[in-house]
C-alpha cells in the first residue's frame, strides 16, 4: 500500500503557480529552538532563478549521524542511481566558497549544532532542482522538527523513505575519530554534542516518519557489504514498479 503513496511526490508548491504564490507570500520563520543558530528569514522568492520542474521525485531521507551512511550512499548511487547530496557537504562547500553564511556555518558545525533551515532546504533544493536524476538521496537531513516541516512546506512532499543507519555510540565515535578527511566537528568534544543533538532533535524526526510506516531502519554494525545487502532490498523492492521506473 505505501509503494503507491511513494509515487505521489511532487513539489507541489513550485510546480502549481497560484499555491506557491501563496506559500511564498510570507518569510517562513519558524525557528526557535536552542540548538540552532539565530533564525534567518527566508524568502522563498530568492529561489526565483531556479526553474521548478513539473516532474514527480523520488526521496530517500538517510539518517544516523557517524554511522557510515555517506559510505552507504556511495553504494546505493552505484547500485541503484541515485543523485546523493549530503546537507553536510552542501554546508561545508558554502564554508569553503565564502558565502555570506560561511562563517555562521563554521561556528555551528564546530559546535555540533544544527544550521538554520532555511539555509540548508534553499542548499538542497537548488540541487534538486538543477539535477536531471529524479531519485535522491538526502544524506544527514532533516536535523530536527524544524528541518522536516521547512523542507516539507517549502517541497510540498513528504520523503517516500527514511534509511536510519542505527549505530552504537561507541562503533560511531571510533570510526569518526579515524576518518582522516580533516573536518572540524571529528573531535571528541563536538562528536559528544553531535549526539546529544541527534537524540534531543534528529530522534524525534525518525519517530515521527516511523509512525507513518517510512522507516527503514538497518543495523550499521558490521562491513561495508554486510551492511550494504540489508540496504539493497529496501531498493530493489522498487524496481519492478513501473512508477519507480518511470521516475
Ligand atoms: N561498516 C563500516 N565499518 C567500519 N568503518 C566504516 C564502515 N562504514 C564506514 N566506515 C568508516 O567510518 C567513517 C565514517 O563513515 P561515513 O563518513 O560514511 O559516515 P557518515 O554517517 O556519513 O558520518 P557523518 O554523519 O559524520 O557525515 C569513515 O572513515 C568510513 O570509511
Ligand atoms: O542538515 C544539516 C546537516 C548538517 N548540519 C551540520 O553539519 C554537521 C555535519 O553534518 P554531517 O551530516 O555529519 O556531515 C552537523 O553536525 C551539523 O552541525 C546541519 O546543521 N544541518
Ligand atoms: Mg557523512
Amino acid at each position: 500500500m505505501w509503494r503507491r503513496a511513494t509515487i505521489q511526490s511532487s513539489f507541489s508548491y513550485l510546480i502549481n503557480s497560484s499555491s506557491s504564490s501563496s506559500i511564498f507570500k510570507q518569510p517562513i520563520n519558524i525557528f526557535s529552538h536552542t540548538f540552532t543558530s539565530t533564525p534567518i528569514p527566508f524568502h522563498p522568492q530568492e529561489m526565483d532563478g531556479i526553474p521548478p520542474k513539473h516532474i514527480s521525485r523520488f526521496i530517500t531521507f538517510v539518517l544516523g549521524p557517524g554511522s557510515g551512511k555517506g559510505t552507504q550512499c556511495a553504494k546505493i548511487v552505484e547500485t541503484f542511481g541515485f543523485k546523493h547530496l549530503s546537507a553536510g557537504d552542501l554546508l561545508r562547500r558554502e564554508i569553503v566558497s565564502d558565502s555570506k553564511y560561511g562563517s555562521m556555518i563554521l561556528t555551528t558545525i564546530k559546535e555540533g549544532r544544527i544550521v538554520p533551515s532555511e539555509v540548508t532546504v534553499k542548499l538542497i533544493l537548488r540541487e534538486i532542482q538543477s539535477s536531471d536524476n529524479l531519485k535522491f538521496l538526502i544524506d544527514g537531513f532533516p536535523r530536527s522538527e524544524e528541518n522536516r516541516i521547512a523542507f516539507e512546506q517549502i517541497i510540498g512532499a513528504e520523503p517516500n523513505i527514511v534509511l536510519f543507519f542505527d549505530c552504537p555510540e561507541e562503533e560511531m565515535v571510533k570510526r569518526v575519530l579515524s576518518r582522516n578527511q580533516g573536518r572540524i566537528d571529528d573531535n571528541i568534544d563536538t562528536i559528544k554534542k553531535r549526539l546529544k543533538v541527534f537524540e534531543a532533535l534528529n530522534r524525534p524526526v525518525i519517530d515521527h516518519y516511523a509512525t507513518k510506516g517510512k522507516v527503514h531502519k538497518i543495523n550499521a554494525v558490521g562491513t561495508v557489504d554486510q551492511i550494504f545487502e540489508q540496504v539493497r532490498p529496501v531498493f530493489a523492492a522498487f524496481e519492478h514498479d513501473a512508477d519507480w521506473k518511470a521516475v
